[in-house]
This record gives structure tokens, sequence and C-alpha cells, in this order.
């Protein structure tokens, strides 16, 4: 059995307080074991990351610091199969899902973020002034210090990397806390970054839960200074009051209940891979998801009938077997929150096009599996359209024109990103930035160009990561003004 440890000034050490089991979710099993960091152990983390920020790591050139981020992609490429392993022990995800987009994209981020560090440029402001003379203003820019970097378990590695890499790149030190569910990549990536040459305290580790545990110990820590989170909207409040003891800045990518929007001028086919691919990928749990879909009125059982079949087509189990398409959720307990909808959509008189329950399976029977569900026919104030179920359905709804199709996506409380199908250039155009949303994705999704600004409108967040915008979250701007 795997125990996993907290990675504390490039050290392995076993955790003080809680220990709590790591299942496997395509069977349930229990695989390891991960023993939580205390309170003391948080406070040596962000201590030792202290300590980087004065050490060789602090004094390091750029050219020097981006070498060594380039050597951790270099790792992580080089370990590609234990990371691939790692995370589909964690999550059950299939192998396609992992190896294509979670561990190429947890090397590509430290790799985009070197580049971009490398091309960062500040601003400069000459003025005259009074007696006749000027002044040569310009900005320079430092690390903001420590960073505590909060994850989820959907996208572990990926979504890690997407924080810790441009904090590194920018000269920070990092405190992650992983999600419980999903401890093994964080971990592993200690031992890269050993190898690789990151002095001790620049990346540290430390497990546990949320509240009462090391994910509050640590962003409530006054040695922290700034914090970086996904997950959950009601978990980003409480980030958000614990960043304003001591006023630190936070960036949050919260939830979503992201609108899809079909024309009937859409090509069909084009269509139905990719908003298939919005609703079922990573069997629902990505925030991108779409969990509601609007389809003009003329298209709309065609859309129904084809998006049904889409769902029918998953096949499930061994997530390490390359013709597996869908994995289970993560946890029983998400599976019960997955399935209390499903249970609600059925009784508020969905009509269910395809799913509904739990996938019989042999020789995974302990899984947290359910189907991939299509509803329509609720009303739009269901539960089920209007709060995030993070699994993998889908409701179709009708409209008839343009500007109804915007006002129905816009009527959540959440703004994350959209996907709409259209073969009108002036539609796209019109319509995706009249959806009140942080991404608006036109014939794709999930089209990610890592130099783009990435975040959430309304209660999807506060903040953008990516490109520049990355580099000025994760440095602290300082205008030097001289007189001359
Ligand atoms: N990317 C997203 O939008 C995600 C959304 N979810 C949604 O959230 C629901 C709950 O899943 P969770 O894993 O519990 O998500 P969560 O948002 O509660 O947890 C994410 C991370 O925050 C930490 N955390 C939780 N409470 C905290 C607190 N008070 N202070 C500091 N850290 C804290 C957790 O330990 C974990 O590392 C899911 O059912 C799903 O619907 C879950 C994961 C990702
Ligand atoms: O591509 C990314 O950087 C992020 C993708 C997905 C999420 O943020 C999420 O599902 O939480």
């Amino acid at each position: 059995m795997t125990e996993f440890l907290n990675f504390i000034d490039g050290r392995f050490v076993p955790g003080r307080a809680e220990a709590f089991a790591n299942h496997f979710p395509s069977t349930g099993e229990v695989l390891g074991e991960v023993r939580a960091a205390d309170r003391d152990q948080v406070d040596e983390a962000v201590g030792a990351a202290q300590r980087a920020l004065k050490g060789p790591w602090g004094r390091m050139a750029l050219a020097e610091r981006v070498a060594l981020l380039r050597k951790v992609a270099d790792g992580i490429n080089a370990r590609f199969d234990e990371f691939l392993a790692a995370e589909i022990r964690d999550t059950g995800k299939p192998r396609s899902i992992a190896s294509h987009i979670d561990i190429p994209r947890g090397a590509a981020n430290f790799n985009v973020f070197a580049d971009q560090v490398m091309t960062l440029s500040n601003e400069s402001f000459e003025m005259a002034t009074p007696d006749g003379g000027g002044a040569l203003n310009y900005a320079v820019r430092g690390p903001r210090g420590v960073i505590a970097v909060v994850c989820p378990w959907n996208l572990p590695l990926l979504l890690m990397t997407w924080k810790v890499a441009p904090a590194l790149a920018c000269g920070n030190t990092v405190v992650v806390k992983p999600s419980e569910e999903t401890p093994a990549t964080a971990t592993l990536l200690g031992e890269v970054m050993n190898a690789a040459g990151i002095p001790p305290g620049v990346y540290n580790v430390v497990h546990g839960h949320g509240p009462g545990s090391a994910g509050e110990f640590l962003t409530r820590h006054p040695g922290v200074n700034g914090i970086t989170f996904t997950g959950e909207t009601s978990t980003g409040e409480a980030i958000m009051a614990a960043s304003s003891r001591g006023v630190r800045p936070v960036s949050l990518e919260l939830g979503g209940k992201n609108a899809g929007i079909i024309f009937d001028d859409a090509d069909f086919d084009k269509t139905m891979e990719g908003i298939g691919r919005a609703c079922f990928a990573n069997t629902g749990q990505v925030c991108l998801g779409t969990e509601r879909i609007y389809v003009q009125r003329g298209i709309f059982d065609r859309v129904a009938e084809g998006l049904a079949a889409k769902a029918r087509a998953y096949r499930f189990g061994d997530p390490f077997d390359p013709a597996t398409t869908m994995g289970p959720v993560i946890s029983a307990e998400h599976r019960a929150k997955v399935l209390s909808y499903y249970d609600r959509a059925a009784r508020g008189g969905a009509q269910i096009l395809a799913g509904g329950g739990v996938p019989s399976i042999q020789g995974y029977e302990g899984g947290y599996w359910v189907e991939p569900t299509v509803w329509t026919g609720l009303a739009e104030d269901s539960p089920v359209i209007r709060e995030e179920i993070f699994g993998p359905c889908t409701h179709l709804q009708p409209f008839d024109t343009e500007d109804e199709a915007i006002a129905l996506a816009n009527n959540s409380p959440y703004g994350l990103a959209t996907t709409i199908w259209t073969e009108s250039l002036g539609r796209a155009h019109r319509v995706a930035r009249q959806v009140e949303v942080g991404i608006s994705w036109v014939n794709c999704w999930f089209l990610r160009d890592l130099r783009t600004p990435f975040g959430g409108a309304k209660a999807s967040g506060i903040g953008r990561e990516g490109g520049v915008h990355s580099m000025e979250f994760y440095t602290e701007l300082r205008n030097i003004c001289i007189k001359l």
C-alpha cells in the first residue's frame, strides 16, 4: 500500500495529523494512505518557503530559473508513465484522457511559463515637471513571496502545475495543498523537483482536508503572500474570507453551469462531436463542461437523438485499457451528489433521453460509476439546470431566436464558459461577446492556448490566469519615479 508523504523543504515527511484512505475510483479499492500535515507542519512548509526566497532561489538569475523549469518539464516527460499511472489510479480516468490531456499539460505548463517570463516587459512613462524639468517612471516586478496553491481533484497535475509553473517562473515559492482525493502526482512532482535541482523549500506539498485541516491552516497562515485556488464556489468564498486577513491577493477559478448554444445553421457532425465532449469528457468533471444546452427549435429532435446516441456509446471499464472511454466519478460521496440530481430530474418530470442511472460493469462493481445522461423537459428554474452537478449529464432546451438563446444562457449565477455552434460569422461574434462568461468557444470546446486569459465572470471566479495574466498575479509591481 502506498503511503503519501508531505514534501517539506526538499524532504518527504509523514504527516502528523489525520490519516485517510486513498481509493481507486474504478473499483473502490483502498490503494494507499495519506498522512495529513498538522498545523505545525504547515507552518514548517511556509517557513521553508520563506527561507527559500532568501536563499539561492531568491538570488538566482532569471535565465537559470527558466532553465530549471525546463528541467522540471523534461523530468515529467521522462517519468511520463509513472505520472500517468499515478493520475489514473487516483482518478480512474481513462488512459486516453490522462495521456493526451493531463500529463502532457503538466509538462507544457512549465515550458509555456518559462517562455512567458522571458518575454515579460514593463511599462515606462516620461513626464514633465513644474520646474521645467522632467521625471522618468518605470515599473519593476518582483515575486509576491510565498504562494498557497489549493487544488481540486478533477485534473490534478494539470491544474496544480497551471499555478505552480507561473508562480515559480516569477520567482515565488509555493506550498501546494492537493485535493484529499488525489494526492499522488503532487507528491511525485517533489521527486522531479529534487532531481531537477530546484532548491529545497521552493516547492512544498502539504496533504489534508479543507476546513480544520491543512487547507485552512495554509490559507489562513500569515506567512502566505498570495492564494490561488480552483474548485467549488462555496470553497472559494471561504478562501476569499481567509485571504482578507492580511489583505492577501487571491485568484479564484470556481464552478460553472455552462451553457451550450446550437443554432440551426451549425455543422451537424462537428457540433455533435464537440458538444458530446463538452458534456461527457472526464465523466463531466470539468468546470468548463456543458450541463445545459439550448438548441434552435428546427434541429432540436435531431440534436437530442444525436447526443443521446453519443451518451450511449461510451465504454466503461479498466482505465488502463485503451478501449475504455469513460471513467467513474471521483468518489462515493461525489457519486451520491450526482445521483441526487439524477433523482431530482426524474422526480421533476424530465424526459430521460439517455442514461439516468448506474451502469453494471463486471469486475468493477465497487467503482463509482454513473451513466452519461441526457434530459429534456425541465423548467429553467429546476436545480438540475441552476446548480453545478459536475457529472456526465446535460439538459436540452429549445429556443427560437438569437436574443432568447443569449438570455437563457445568461440566466445563471455562474459565468465561466460557453460553447456556441453556428456557421454564421456575424452571429458567432455577436453571441460570443454577449454571453456573460470568461471564455466563449465558437465551434470548439476546451481548445486552449495557454497565453490567453482564463477565468470566470460572476460566481465563477475572480481574476484571470494564463499568459501575461498569470505574470500579473504572481508578481508585485513597483513603480520607480526618478526626477531628472
Ligand atoms: N474545478 C471545479 O470547478 C471543481 C468543482 N468541484 C465541485 O465541488 C464539489 C466538492 O468537491 P471538493 O473536492 O470538496 O471541492 P472543494 O472546492 O471543496 O475542494 C477543492 C480543494 O479545496 C480544499 N478546501 C476545501 N475547503 C477548504 C477551506 N475551507 N479552506 C482551504 N481549502 C479548502 C480541498 O481540500 C481541496 O484541496 C464537487 O462535488 C464538485 O461539484 C470539485 C472540484 C473541482
Ligand atoms: O485548461 C485549463 O487550464 C483548465 C481547465 C479546467 C479547469 O480549470 C477545471 O475543470 O477546473
